[in-house]
């Protein structure tokens, strides 16, 4: 295996790998890729970890969901295949061995079996959390070393996976050699860990060696001569699970499980990502969010887009070593510049004050208050409102929702180019830096936190009303901070509608504002989860949801 075939791999997905001076390496398109294109898939190097809380949820080997459409298998080796029922939902079973595992059928079981089930399935300590990722990752230590990643009938549904994802795309296949391959090239950042982490390491690598592989798992193969792993090596292997492993999260964005997907870890890092990571099944899928153009960097984003700028720095020094010159981060020369352009004034905005006019905490109650004040924006404005809408003399809690969403709405809806869609954003940031504003600032990270638990709690109470309100606050600043096709958007938007679908109190108005939100909610999923596999059937959802709206509208 070679660098020649992980390019031809790429080409075949109309992607190139270059070099760069700052990030090493970085994935650029050879032809122009539409928003919502599949542009790649991967798979994991070794069986990704569910939580013990979602363990009983999922079938551990294909992922699958208990009580979900059964018929739609990803990993090509459906009920029916297995004998099952072939329709209708899907039931898991748990190991008659040890209880904890579940798999869907017969297939699934034997797949995990082989593979790393026997492994694991008696030992006691496997309860802990810890301890069976650094068991997961000594199993696939074994593997690499002694050259174990070969297609064989024990990885059949890793590879019925690999190929029910290669029909996403239109490139070649990912076959596990490569994947093992690209691992080997991914960055460890050992050289350059400070000195406490590379202490850390050393401990874990200790125990590994001592307590889990000499005494548990013996390394037989032949290449090896059973020899354990030095504690050395172990720590490489250990720095690079660390730099490239990944949160799997389900169609809802909430994280289930932990991964490594050496081809997906090619991908570098944005604070404004023109690219997603989602998964089907264990599949990977890496998604456009934005049209790319020829040359163009496809970049994912490794943080919550939504912190600030000191937070998202920690983090990516803390877990990749870097520090982030992406448009909206700039480096600190330019950050020492005095004025500041488009993205890169995002995070002057969002950061400040933490206290209300009359120095109450932004608490619950202060929010309460505070809400009272917000006007639904009715459905009637969002038709007629355009990109010259202008901003208003002073902006609150009220007018900032109005104006952000009156102006950015609009575009969505109608598929405005990303260069139209970003000017607007750019003149918004502009004039929510230059107008008066009330204190504290109505768009702070501050307030959209306190903003997004008390939208929680109003939705726990089924205070529709007021979580319509809120929840179109929080709409308003998901506009201004994350790219407008984010899943999060298009997920806050079918909440929302269903709030204000729910809220009596407002209506026909709120139910044709409801439509109007549900309409946005499938603009942005289409781009974000796609039409088809497990993920498309969130956009099925929104548009039944959708045709119920209608019947009442009378549509
Ligand atoms: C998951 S890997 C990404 C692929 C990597 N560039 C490579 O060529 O193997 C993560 C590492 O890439 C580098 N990286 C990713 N995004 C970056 C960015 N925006 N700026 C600088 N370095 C970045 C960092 O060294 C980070 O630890």
């Amino acid at each position: 295996m070679s660098a020649t075939i992980l390019t031809r791999h790429l080409h075949s997905h109309g992607l190139d790998l270059v070099t760069d001076t700052h990030k090493y390496r970085k994935v650029v398109a050879l032809r122009p890729i539409n928003k919502g294109s599949v542009v790649i898939t991967s798979r994991p190097l070794c069986n990704p970890i569910i939580f013990p809380t979602h363990r009983a949820q999922h079938c551990e080997t294909c992922f699958r969901t208990r009580g979900s459409d059964s018929s739609s298998s990803d990993s090509g080796t459906s009920v029916a295949a297995a004998g099952g029922a072939g329709s209708g939902e899907l039931e898991l079973e748990r190991c008659s061995v040890c209880k904890k595992r579940y798999y869907c059928n017969r297939d699934c079981f034997t797949v995990a079996w082989k593979g790393w089930h026997k492994w694991v399935c008696q030992d006691k300590d496997m309860e802990d959390l810890d301890y069976e990722m650094l068991k997961m990752i000594v199993i696939s230590i074994e593997r690499l070393r002694n050259g174990a990643f070969k297609e064989s009938k024990q990885s059949g549904v890793t590879t019925a996976t690999a190929a029910a994802a290669a029909s996403h795309g239109t490139g070649e296949q990912e076959s596990l050699a490569l994947t093992e391959y690209v691992f080997s090239t991914l960055m460890g950042h050992e050289a350059i860990s400070d000195p406490a982490e590379i202490t850390k390491y050393r401990e874990i690598a200790t125990k590994i060696r001592e307590q889990l592989i000499v005494a548990k798992f013996p390394f037989k193969s032949e290449s090896s001569r059973g020899e354990p792993p030095s504690v050395a090596e172990l720590m490489r292997y250990l720095c690079r699970f660390h730099c490239n492993n990944f949160s799997i999260h389900d169609s809802q964005l909430f994280t289930m499980a932990e991964g490594t997907f050496p081809v997906g870890a090619l991908f570098n890092h944005s604070c404004r990502p023109n690219a997603i990571v989602m998964y089907e099944g264990q599949t990977q899928v890496v998604r456009t969010l934005e049209d790319i153009a020829v040359g163009q960097e496809v970049c994912t984003s490794y943080v919550d887009n939504g912190v600030q700028r000191a937070e998202r720095r920690q983090l990516l020094r803390g877990k990749y070593y870097f520090d982030c010159l992406c448009p909206r981060c700039g480096d600190e020369e330019s950050s020492r510049a005095a004025e500041k352009t488009g993205f890169r004034i995002l995070d002057d905005l969002i950061e400040g004050d933490q206290d209300g006019e009359d120095g109450k905490k932004v608490d619950g109650e202060w929010l309460t208050k505070q809400f009272d004040t917000i006007i639904l924006p009715g459905a009637r404005s969002l038709q007629v409102a355009g990109p010259s809408l202008q901003p208003p003399t002073m902006i609150n809690r009220s007018s900032f929702t109005s104006y952000l969403i009156h102006s950015l709405v609009p575009l969505i809806q109608t598929g405005a180019t990303e260069q139209e869609y970003t000017e607007r954003l750019f003149e918004i940031y502009n004039s929510l830096r230059m107008t008066p504003h009330c204190t504290p600032k109505p768009f702070t990270t501050t307030v959209m936190t306190n903003a997004t638990s008390f939208f929680n709690t109003s939705l726990e109470h089924q205070s529709w009303a007021l979580a319509s309100k809120i929840g179109t606050f929080i709409l308003a600043l998901y506009l201004m901070i994350y790219p407008r096709h984010h899943p999060l958007v298009g997920l806050h938007c079918f909440t929302l509608a269903k709030c204000l679908w729910n809220d009596v109190e407002g209506g026909m108005t709120s139910v044709r504002l409801s439509h109007e939100i549900l309409k946005l909610s499938r603009n942005i999923l289409t781009v974000s989860h796609g039409r088809t596999g497990q993920n498309g059937s969130l956009v099925k959802e929104v548009e039944a949801f959708m045709s119920v709206v209608e019947t009442e509208l009378g549509s």
